[in-house]
């Protein structure tokens, strides 16, 4: 009965036998068509042209199927040229443009163009016409389909189609037409994008990042817990709020505060200026990565860092008293201070700190902020929750993002599903009741949903965010503490008071075993299925595989951030999944784009192939397609309703 109801309801769609038929033919072949290419980047970190550039080259797909379709014809430099036109059309033309005298020549677009259209043939041969018309720019749409759907040994249409190029660069459109094929080809060779976390801090241009993100065709994110620490600063979260300005001067990315998001970080100088002058504090010297600021600015910048160091610490204290719940009494630093003597208590040890001007605190009320400071905070948490830009881009990452994702047999997350001592998974007291597992990122994913759906605003929901970002069993996280404080305090010969440790999660995802068993849990195929993590860099530089659980499981950050390439010696994995194999892809630095454009040969990236398949994966194999091979079953019913005379035909 249930059935019928159903049926009579997709017949409203479907009125009659002939449009039934045609929907499940067109159905079965687009089942019939190759998977399309889903590819995986993971902690960005703000690195915005690293990132552009994996994007445009779609981690080497593009050069790859230059390669193939103009293998004999063009040699090394020709391919390259070819590549970089497509990645950066307009800088491209303009060296060119430059360079040559007579400029860019008819010949010249002639050649271009027949070499971009074959091309954007090839990539967009796995969609259905309908798919590939949704994608086409509004201005040339006409014209480009045409051009796609004309085949190469059709004589009779070969004049037809050399009159089209022809008339292109005749009324002096070329450049345009370069242009927009150029980006059909970057969108159709990846069709899915998967974020696997931590797009901020770091880096200079999150925002930047977030731009592209918000104009993709179609892509998720896993958070991360940089990702979470903005969704909640986003939200109004002080202690949020305060971590994330303190990281940013920390790297020396005011920038992208003041002008990225244009947050007036006047007070906050201010407040610095008045209560730290003189004051050294060189820990709160600001990473410089790739710039130098005036010795004033520097210095500024240095105490900014401080003060708002100091805001954080007491909201943070504020905040762990108020969450008993939470177990953080360890992080009560503030209290634990002979302020007289500059001598931290701590576990039984007595530490000297290294910088022992505190104006701000109050011995007896260490956690109390000072009325200019909450003068600041308070300012400073009104423009995040004002914010037109940010706004805009924590309401993309609350309605894109999730804490896992299963996609097409693999399972995606950031950074661990946490586990105890005896590789079990940690049950934890979340929110009055015991979780684990699945059911513990569930929780999760609920409450951080519901921060934000909750316009009142509710502050204990918004703690969890916090706890995300730093709490012990945070799955974003997956460290038992964060040592921030005692990193810019102290100065201990010995380090284990800096010491972050791991959940055990990452030792135990060594083993195919435990890989498995977290799959499964999460209902994914532990024979079939991968992780996919981000999050800790790999260390490749070391010796370390980003390849474990006997190839069940890929880590891929392998530090796109430019911070962290010391450490592991590359910059950064990338994943590839097509229709023939699953590909991991190892990144050199990304100098500039600059560079990009110039080389001579092409790209420096080395691939490893984790799983090739017997023949092509349809999309009929991809969770997509189990939804449409559902849909074909409900219209072969409706189709024998109709024949039976169960459901009554309409014509209109
Ligand atoms: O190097 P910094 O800026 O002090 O940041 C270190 C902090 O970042 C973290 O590594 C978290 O960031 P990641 O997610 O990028 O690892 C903390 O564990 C650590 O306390
Ligand atoms: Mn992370």
């Amino acid at each position: 009965m249930e059935e019928l109801k159903y049926l009579k309801l997709l017949s409203k769609q479907f009125p009659n036998i002939p449009a039934v038929s045609t929907e499940i033919i067109n159905l079965k072949a687009i089942l019939n068509l190759p998977k399309s290419t889903e590819h995986f980047l993971t902690d960005l970190h703000g690195e915005h042209e690293a990132f552009q550039y994996m994007l445009k080259t779609a981690s080497g797909v593009i050069e790859y199927k230059i390669n193939n379709i103009f293998d004999k014809e063009l040699n090394e430099v020709e391919k390259r040229d070819l590549a970089t036109l497509i990645f950066y059309p307009e800088e491209k033309m303009e060296k060119i443009e430059n360079k040559n005298i007579d400029g860019l020549t008819e010949e010249w677009y002639k050649d271009s163009l027949d070499k971009i259209i074959k091309l954007c043939k090839e990539v967009s041969s796995i969609y259905t016409r309908s798919k590939v018309r949704k994608a086409l720019p509004e201005e040339f749409a006409y014209i480009i389909e045409e051009l796609l759907h004309l085949r190469d040994d059709d004589e009779n249409k070969k004049d037809y189609h050399e009159q089209i190029t022809s008339t292109i660069i005749e009324i002096g459109q070329a450049k345009n037409f370069i242009k927009s094929l150029s980006e059909l080809i970057q969108t159709f060779a990846v069709d899915k994008l998967h974020i696997i976390g931590d797009i901020y801090d770091r880096g200079p241009n999150p925002h930047k990042i977030m731009d592209v993100l918000k104009n993709h065709h179609n892509v998720d994110i896993q958070w991360g817990n940089h990702d979470i620490l903005w969704m909640g600063a986003g939200l109004g979260h002080k202690p949020l709020i305060a971590t994330a300005i303190r990281i940013a001067l920390r790297y020396g990315n005011l920038e992208m505060i003041e002008e990225g998001y244009g947050i007036n970080m006047r007070p906050l100088a201010r407040l610095a200026m008045e209560n730290y002058k003189g004051d050294i504090c060189d820990v709160f010297c600001p990473k410089l990565l790739d710039k130098e600021l005036e010795e004033k600015e520097l210095r500024i910048s240095t105490q900014m860092q401080k003060a708002i160091a100091i805001i954080q610490f007491k909201l943070e204290g504020s905040l762990i008293k108020r969450r008993a719940e939470f177990n953080m009494n360890e992080a009560l630093y503030l209290e634990k201070i002979d302020y007289d003597k500059g001598i931290l208590y701590l576990n039984d040890n007595e530490i000297e700190l290294t910088d022992k001007n505190f104006p701000t605190i109050d011995p007896d009320d260490p956690y109390q902020l000072s009325p200019q400071e909450e003068e600041v905070i308070n300012q400073l948490s009104e423009s995040f929750k004002n914010n037109d830009k940010l706004q805009e881009d924590i309401r993309f990452l609350f309605n894109n993002g999730s804490m896992y994702k299963k996609y097409n047999g693999n399972l995606l997350f950031h950074g661990c599903v946490p586990l105890n001592e005896d590789d079990d998974f940690a049950c934890v007291d979340v929110g009055g009741r015991r979780a684990k597992g699945k059911e513990l990122l569930d929780f999760f994913q609920d409450i951080i949903r519901k921060s934000y759906s909750d316009t009142n605003g509710d502050e204990d929901q918004r703690d969890w965010l916090w706890y995300l970002w730093r709490g012990e069993y945070s799955p974003l996280f997956g460290k038992d503490r964060m040592t921030t404080f005692l990193r810019y305090f102290t100065d201990e010969d010995d380090k284990s008071l800096y010491k972050e440790n791991k959940n055990p999660y990452y030792k135990a995802r060594e083993n195919e075993f435990t890989c498995k068993k977290i799959l499964s849990e999460f209902g994914v195929d532990p024979e079939k299925g991968h992780i996919i993590n981000g999050h800790t860099p790999v260390e490749e530089k070391r010796g370390e595989s980003p390849i474990k659980g006997n190839g069940r499981l890929l880590v891929i950050d392998g530090g796109i951030s430019a911070a962290y390439q010391k450490k592991t010696g590359i910059a950064g994995y990338t994943l590839a999944y097509t229709h023939s194999e699953l590909r991991l892809i190892s990144h050199e630095p990304f100098i500039s784009k600059e560079e990009a454009l110039t080389k001579r040969s092409h790209d420096t990236v080395s691939s490893i192939r984790i799983m090739k398949f017997d023949g092509q994966q349809k999309i009929a194999d991809t969770d997509n397609g189990a939804k449409l091979q559902d849909d074909v079953k409900y219209l072969n019913k409706l189709l024998e309703a109709y024949e039976k005379g169960i459901i009554k035909e309409k014509y209109k």
